[in-house]
């Protein structure tokens, strides 16, 4: 049974509920103002959603429930690993929910909540799907990947420096409301997130709650850690659907560079799909970031590409692999993948015209430094066992805007990648 807007609304304003407060520090920045984008124009539902919404989230900050109570239920489920600033502390981040306590929400209400939170912000940009020629006909339904580096809150608001995003942009009750819509408006049968660092306090509880089987592998050292009322590590992130696939085997992967143990991880699952028994591998991973690092990176990627051949039983089972390499496609650790014996191909070079070009960018931002326009992010999947039906158009310059992303309407300063694969047939 699926719940009532009441009862959603609490799982998306849970930041009033008791315990699950920020600590008090010191107040926010001057907030630079915002532009002047037209806002979306709510319905009378949307509204009524969020005032029922803000009503619920107030009465929790006030109310204790007895057990057995839903909302109590949930709130005792976040509050489990949301207690954030202690997380370098109190490994709590490690603590999954218990998903008996995660009860079945309808994908169409959360988006409409997420509307609701975002009505004041301009509208969403609108992306299309590219239909692709497939060598063979399918008799089952595509499997639809989504690769996203959602960019950490930690990092967006501590490190990353965006000067042209107004920080009201960043606010964390808004953008990941702005998170959720896009991850909802494509619904991906898999998703493959990096920079992750609100896995047991957003993601996994509401994403369990769509159908989601979630693997979190938090960076040993994240940079997140650092900045002031963090809420713990970032790390990558893989879902899928439970009721398209089983999982087979998982593998937390800590990449080394030269032997040597990194900062960087990936997560490998197999997993089985339900409707055709095929068995396919997906990867995750988001490599060293900056200049200079051209060489560590090609290291990761060897290491990653090693442990990928094993999980594959040497390239016989297909692969996925989903990730924000950090690195052009004229650097070497993104020849290892085109060329390795894996056989691998990357998806969005479909798109263009010869099928031979990644695309001008996947990322892009303006740091102090200036502007950076790169393309650092791929799915890769095995070109003999794969077809790629479809792919998500990338957002046009004009949609992007001259303050480049994150944005009021664009939550990351990477965009996500969609991808719709079908197996080919077996020789
Ligand atoms: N406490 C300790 O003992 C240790 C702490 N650390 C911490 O980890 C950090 C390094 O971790 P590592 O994983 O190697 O980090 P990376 O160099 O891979 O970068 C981390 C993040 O910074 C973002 N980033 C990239 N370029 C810039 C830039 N110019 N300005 C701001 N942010 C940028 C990246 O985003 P994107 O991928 O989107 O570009 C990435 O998510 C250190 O700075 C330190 O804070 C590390 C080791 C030990
Ligand atoms: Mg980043």
């Amino acid at each position: 049974m699926y719940q009532s807007p009441r009862r959603l609304c609490s799982a998306l304003l849970q930041r009033d509920a008791p315990g699950l407060r920020r600590p008090p520090g010191p107040p926010p920045p001057p907030r630079r103002l915002s532009p002047t984008a037209a806002p979306r124009l709510p319905s009378p539902r949307l509204l009524a959603a969020a005032s029922a919404a803000r009503e619920v989230a107030r009465s929790c900050s006030r109310t204790v429930y007895p057990m057995g109570n839903g909302t109590s239920r949930l709130y005792s489920a976040l509050a489990k690993t949301l207690n954030s600033s202690a997380a370098s502390q109190h490994p709590e981040y490690l603590v999954a929910p218990d998903p008996e306590h995660l009860e079945p929400i309808d994908p169409k209400e959360l988006l409409e909540e997420c509307r609701a939170v975002l009505h004041t912000r301009p509208p969403r940009f609108q992306r299309d799907f590219v239909a692709l020629p497939a060598d063979c006909p399918s008799s089952h339904p595509p499997i639809r990947v989504m690769q996203w580096n959602i960019l950490a809150q930690a990092l967006g608001e501590g490190k990353d420096n965006f000067v042209q995003c107004p920080i009201e942009a960043l606010k964390w009750e808004e953008r990941k409301c702005l998170i959720l819509e896009e991850i909802l408006a494509y619904q991906p049968d898999i998703l493959c997130l990096q920079e992750v660092d609100h896995y047991f306090d957003t993601f996994q509880p509401l994403l369990s709650r769509l159908g989601y089987q979630g693997t979190f592998f938090p960076k040993p050292w994240s940079p997140c850690l650092d900045v002031e009322h963090n809420n713990g590590p970032d790390g990558c992130a893989l879902f899928f659907l439970q009721n398209r696939f089983k999982l087979v085997n998982s593998a937390n992967i800590r990449l080394t560079a030269m032997t040597l143990k990194t900062n960087q991880v990936a997560i490998a699952q197999t997993l089985e799909c339900k409707e055709s028994s095929r068995q396919f591998c997906i990867a995750v991973t988001h490599l060293k970031a900056r200049t200079g690092w051209e060489r560590f990176r090609s290291a990761q990627g060897c290491d990653l590409l090693q442990n990928l051949q094993a999980i594959t039983q040497g390239a016989k089972i297909p692969l996925i692999v989903c990730g924000d390499f950090n690195a052009e496609p004229t650097e070497e650790v993104y020849k290892h993948f085109a060329s390795s014996s894996l056989n691998l191909n990357s998806a969005y070079k479909l798109l263009s015209a010869d099928g031979q070009s990644e695309p001008p960018y996947t990322t892009w931002k303006i740091r102090t430094s200036g502007e950076c326009r790169h393309t650092l992010d791929y799915i890769w999947y095995s070109r003999q066992a794969l077809s790629v039906r479809s792919a998500l158009d990338l957002l046009t310059e004009e949609q992007i805007g001259p303050n480049r992303l994150p944005s009021f309407n664009y939550p990351s300063d990477h965009l996500s990648l969609v991808c719709d694969f079908s197996f080919n047939e077996e020789p």
